[in-house]
């Protein structure tokens, strides 16, 4: 499957890293909104086309799949575009801000018979399948806690005047929209939507949430997921029943280790090293290769309730974008 990638920032890098890992996947094209930009990234890695307009590398035939690495406000008009030029679509998180671009999207892939996929790395990793596994040893669920705090250079940015788009209103930033979806995808991935959504931001004055605290309210249990740019913590997911709790760490980006702890028990140990998107490229090659349209749309159903959650605690908070 040959890529085209669009945007040249840090995950784009990182992604063009993991691309090479897997053999099905070649990196064909790259576009940048300049030349030079485009060429860094090549060379780096091998690619051997640059592009510095969108339209055009959608029109070349060789690309059959575009991955969109680009700010969240670009995330729609570029899968719309990219969908209708007949391409498959990987897109960075946060899929779309609302419900209604997630509808017309899938939608254009179903009716198209086209891949479409957020890229996230939270449900790919193993230890996430082994945590659903174990949810029946933890007994009846009463608490889930989520941290996901990572403080964030370009908060330094934001205090010395500047507005990088993940702290842009314009470009729908900030920290619910960047890492505690995160959070979101994990608890969302694994119960659906939350009966209640209420969110509670750290608000900076030009009215981006650089910090916060989302509620989610299930029938049986209270979900408790904290993401924060603005300051650093261990991160975790703890799933706490009755009989026993969940342990994940460094957090639901990340699942690397997990721990079953019950009382009068031996815990239960599982650790992954690789990194976290190696998991993720890997499950979209298979679903690629096996051409398995019902997990691609399976897993953007579980992306549609993400947006509805993140759609509705933006509301709950009056964001306003
Ligand atoms: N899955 C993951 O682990 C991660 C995902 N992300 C997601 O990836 C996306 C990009 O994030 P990140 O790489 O950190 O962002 P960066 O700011 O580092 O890069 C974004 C790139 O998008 C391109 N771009 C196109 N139009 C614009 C514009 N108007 N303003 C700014 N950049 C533009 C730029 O490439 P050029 O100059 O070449 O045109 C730029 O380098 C976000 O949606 C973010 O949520 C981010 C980090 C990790
Ligand atoms: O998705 C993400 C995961 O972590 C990054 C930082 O390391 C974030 O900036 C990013 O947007």
């Amino acid at each position: 499957m040959n890529i085209g990638i669009l945007g040249t920032g840090s995950i784009a890098r990182t992604m063009a890293a993991e691309f090479t890992k897997v053999p099905a996947f070649r990196c064909e094209a790259v576009c940048s909104r300049q030349q030079a930009t485009g060429e860094a990234l090549a060379q780096q890695f091998g690619i051997p086309k640059v592009y510095t307009d969108y339209d055009t590398m959608l029109a070349d035939p060789d690309i059959e799949l575009v991955y969109i690495a680009t700010p969240n406000s670009l995330h729609y008009a570029q899968t719309k575009a990219a969908l209708l030029a007949g391409k498959n679509v990987l897109c960075e998180k946060p899929f779309v801000p609302a419900v209604a671009e997630a509808d017309e999207l899938i939608a254009l892939a179903k009716e198209k018979h086209l891949f479409l996929f957020e890229a996230i790395t939270t449900a790919h990793h193993p230890n996430y399948a082994l945590a659903k596994q174990y949810l029946d040893d933890i007994g009846s669920l009463r608490i889930v806690s989520c941290t996901f705090c990572q403080y964030s250079s370009r908060y330094d940015a934001l205090l010395s005047g500047q507005v990088p788009p993940v702290f842009d209103p314009a470009c729908c930033g900030g920290a619910l929209m960047d890492l505690n979806l995160y959070n979101v995808h994990f608890v969302v991935g694994l119960f659906g939507e939350p009966m209640r959504v209420s969110y509670h931001p750290n608000l900076y004055r030009n009215g981006i949430d650089t910090s916060g605290i989302l509620l989610l309210e299930y029938p049986d249990f209270l979900c408790q997921c904290t993401g924060a740019k603005d300051c650093a913590a261990p991160g975790s997911v703890q799933l706490i029943g009755d009989a026993g709790r969940i342990l994940i760490e460094p957090g639901s980006s990340n699942c690397q280790k997990l721990r079953l702890v019950r009382p009068g028990q031996e815990d239960l140990c599982s650790e992954y090293s690789e990194s976290p998107w190696f998991y993720e490229v890997a499950e979209i090659a298979m679903i690629l290769a096996l051409k398995d349209y019902d997990a691609c749309y399976a897993a953007l159903k579980k992306t549609r309730q993400v947006v509805t959650v993140l759609e509705a605690a933006r509301e709950d908070a009056q964001l306003g974008f």
